[in-house]
């Protein structure tokens, strides 16, 4: 019988990677095509490597460093096909090199998949060998590993990366707990018995860490701890998660009485006990295993420095292995992983060539309205035509630059939901940003995830742009300009996942935000829609509705499910045409009624602290991008001025003030943007939202009592659960010092959510 192709294809990948370490490198390229090729002549999965070795053969320079011996090795690359051209591997063929209780998890309870995705495929094909446990010599050094044992990993957003680092790390604490009870029956001789064994087991589970995984955000960690239990079951393993925002006192109760399997954590809490409990830094330095997932991320500048504090306390390669995971594995990136990752490294990157890493099958659109004033109803519009066209099962996550943002679009939204939409006061809003507590942002996470109302939608910054996994999302709305080019993948990738041919996204441009397509978005297939088309195009789908509901509905009834499908007729109350088509009287009404002026300073602040150091992506001036959110103030947010900026604010925050700061002076009689009010301006005029924010602010009351969770108009506030709840604290007092040090509130550049803090330093302007 053959050899399995994974063993065929490491010892290749041996042969290669010493036939480097000897010959020029463009022989051995060759030779290892050679050797390559013969192999996928007998074994057809192996082809694509062999295509691989063919580009490298292509793409290598006549004259290269063959001799230089400083130069690192190049990984191994491994591309593994797409699904749609080749037919998925089930699970079954794993057996023999997954435990049984591993597999009985994926398989049969909780997890019940039966086909491996294509980066699934790719990396647990790699076992048993890839997480063999290597042998101690008798100098206390570990012997070389025979096929390469670190990891890097490229898929596309949603297919089941983390099942993919999860299988290999609960396989390696299996076989690691068996070697040390083996290790103990040997020591002990004809003295082993069973109470022995029972011993040494007990022992090494809680004096070594199995795996520590790594995540950038509190919401991603929780995610991968629930899956790798889901996963570990059958074996009984106990999965610790160090996150900050939530009890240090409970973390390590849980760490004093369990065995320590795996460590799921963000950089910040884990850094920060590591410094503090000797108790749990001693089992932490034995981890064999480190993962990061979303790994560009975790190497960006924001996390480095906990990231290098924390691989410094763990074995060094080979004894300790490292995967590092994500959807974007930028060139960069890749030179940063090679300090972390082993010389020997694998890279598997199952997004070919110049294939976006965004699915295919997710049509993206985006619109760069003429004015500030078409921002708000431009989204409304977006919601209703989503909520026409999945009617039943919509399911939206709006993205939003900053939390102020985020806070002051979660009131709008849920104010006018209820006027506004098809599905009114059916229509179910979630909050998520980094300013609510812990326990709050997993109830919203939760209830929104379990979200079966039809019409749903989350207003969040990005602490939801990466990792997360919530079913059925149909569409991702992004308003203003994402971090970074990766950072809109990610947001992307939370509609489509699990092959999910459904989905849609949309990015929402102020007008001197067009730059950033062409500068950063011009690989991702765009497709442009104007306001005006779109807005034609909504009220032509609400009239159709308006015509025959019920028939309306009766097209759509698949998309229900029993519940809704009872209650059908009154999926979408009333006229929908004519509610929409009152939108603009709808937000000046709720602007002049909900909204104080002091948000939307705060909000404007917030923009121009994300927007100033964006001159280059956005391919235009610091003064247009000042005047667009000056004019965003006033058109969108409804200011009667716009904001004054003192010049120097303008100069604290980079702006070529001089001249910005007197053109502004000139103009403004608005607030004065560095801590004081301009008292020589006298008052405010007046405006046709002069009174508001007469109820009180919903942002104001927002912050006061942490509202979030799935308000929707419907229900009364009081039965709300997480409506009314006061902002907690953590019962051990440390959640601010902490949030401080939290991974959430360390972000980079496109490590997402701006909250204030650019490149180390602490603004002074609101978030
Ligand atoms: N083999 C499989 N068959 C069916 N569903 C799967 C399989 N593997 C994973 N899934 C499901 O697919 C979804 C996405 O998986 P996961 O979150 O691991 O994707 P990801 O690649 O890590 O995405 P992202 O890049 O956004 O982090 C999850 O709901 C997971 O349970």
């Amino acid at each position: 019988m053959a050899a399995p192709f994974t063993t065929n294809g490491l010892r290749a990948l041996r042969i290669s990677r010493a036939t480097q370490r000897i010959c020029r490198p463009r022989l051995a390229v060759c030779i290892s095509s050679v050797l390559v090729r013969q192999l996928s002549t007998s074994l057809p999965r192996f082809t694509s490597v062999a295509t691989a070795i063919d580009t490298a053969i292509a793409t290598q320079p006549v004259s290269s460093h063959a001799d230089d011996a400083s130069q690192p090795v190049p990984p191994s690359e491994v591309v593994a096909e797409e699904p749609a051209k080749k037919e998925p591997k089930p699970f079954s063929s794993l057996i023999g090199k997954v435990s049984k209780e591993t597999l009985e998890a994926i398989t049969v309870r909780p997890m019940r998949h039966t086909h491996m995705t294509t980066v699934q495929e790719a990396v647990l094909s790699m076992l048993p060998e890839l997480i063999d446990p290597l042998k101690k010599q008798d100098d206390g050094s570990f012997e070389e590993p025979s096929v390469p044992r670190d990891l890097m990993v490229r898929a596309k957003t949603g297919t089941g990366k983390t099942l993919a680092f999860l299988v290999p790390a609960i396989e390696s604490r299996v076989k690691a707990i068996e070697e040390a009870v083996s290790n103990a029956k040997a020591l002990a001789g004809k003295a082993a018995d069973r109470r022995l064994v029972l011993d040494a087991s007990r022992n090494f589970v809680k004096s070594h860490v199995g795996a520590l995984i790594l995540s950038p955000t509190r919401e991603l960690a929780k995610q991968i701890a629930v899956e790798a239990e889901r996963l570990s079951t059958h074996h009984g393993f106990k999965v610790h998660q160090f996150l900050g925002g939530e009890s240090k006192n409970q973390q390590l109760r849980e760490w004093k009485y369990n065995r320590r399997d795996i460590v799921v954590a963000t950089t910040g809490r884990l850094r920060d006990l590591m410094d503090s409990q000797p108790e749990l830094l001693r089992p932490i330095k034995e981890a064999k295993l480190l993962i990061l997932d979303e790994a560009d991320t975790m190497l960006d500048i924001g996390f480095r420095p906990d990231i290098e504090y924390i691989t410094a306390q763990l074995p060094r390669a080979p004894e300790r292995q490292t995967f590092i995971f994500s959807a974007t594995i930028s060139k960069a990136v890749q030179q940063i992983a090679r300090q972390t990752l082993s010389k020997n490294h694998v890279y598997i990157n199952t997004v070919l060539g110049t294939d976006s890493p965004v699915h295919a099958h997710i049509p993206q659109y985006h619109t760069v309205l003429s004015s500030a004033k078409d921002q708000l109803p431009h989204v409304l519009r977006l919601l209703a035509h989503d909520q026409l066209t999945n009617p039943g099962r919509s399911k939206v996550m709006i993205f939003l630059p900053t939390t102020k943002l985020t806070q002051l679009y979660s009131t709008l939204i849920r104010e006018l939901a209820r006027a506004v939409l098809p599905a009114g006061r059916n229509t179910v809003i979630y909050e998520l940003h980094s300013k609510r507590s812990m326990e709050s942002r997993t109830r919203t996470s939760d209830k929104f995830r379990h979200d079966e109302s039809g019409a749903c939608v989350l207003i969040t910054s990005d602490v939801s742009a990466r990792g997360v996994d919530y079913p059925g999302v149909t569409r991702v709305i992004q308003l203003g300009i994402p971090a970074s080019s990766d950072q809109y993948v990610h947001r992307i990738g939370r509609t489509g996942r699990q092959g999910s041919t459904q989905g849609r996204a949309d990015l929402v441009l102020l007008p001197w935000e067009h730059g950033f397509i062409r500068d950063q978005l011009s690989k991702i297939p765009l497709k442009p829609v104007t306001s005006h088309d779109f807005e034609k195009h909504v009220h032509e789908i609400a009239e159709k509705h308006d015509d025959d509901p019920k028939s309306f509905v009766e097209a759509h009834k698949s998309n229900l499910s029993g519940r809704r499908q009872r209650h059908r007729d009154t999926l979408f109350a009333g006229r929908v045409a004519e509610r929409l088509k009152g939108v603009n009287e709808e937000i000046d009404e709720v602007l002049s009624s909900a909204v104080e002026e002091e948000d939307v300073h705060d909000t404007f602040a917030s923009l121009l602290g994300y927007y100033v150091s964006k001159d280059e992506e956005l391919r235009t001036s610091r003064d247009t991008i000042l005047e667009g959110l000056r004019e965003w103030a006033v058109h969108a947010g409804g200011l009667p001025e716009a904001p004054y900026i003192s010049e120097t604010f303008l100069n604290k925050i980079g702006f070529p003030s001089e001249r910005a700061g007197k053109k502004m002076a000139q103009r403004s009689g608005g607030r004065f943007f560095d801590g004081h009010r301009d008292k020589d301006r006298g008052a405010p005029k007046q405006n046709r939202w002069s009174g508001r924010g007469s109820k009180q602010s919903k942002m104001q009351r927002s912050r006061n009592e942490g509202e979030d969770d799935g308000y929707s108009s419907r229900r009364p506030r009081d039965r709300d659960s997480g409506y009314s709840y006061p902002e907690r604290r953590d019962r051990d007092g440390g959640s601010y010092r902490d949030r401080d040090r939290d991974s959430d509130h360390r972000r980079s550049k496109d490590g997402g959510e701006y909250d204030g803090e650019r490149r180390g330093r602490r603004s002074s302007w609101p978030n």
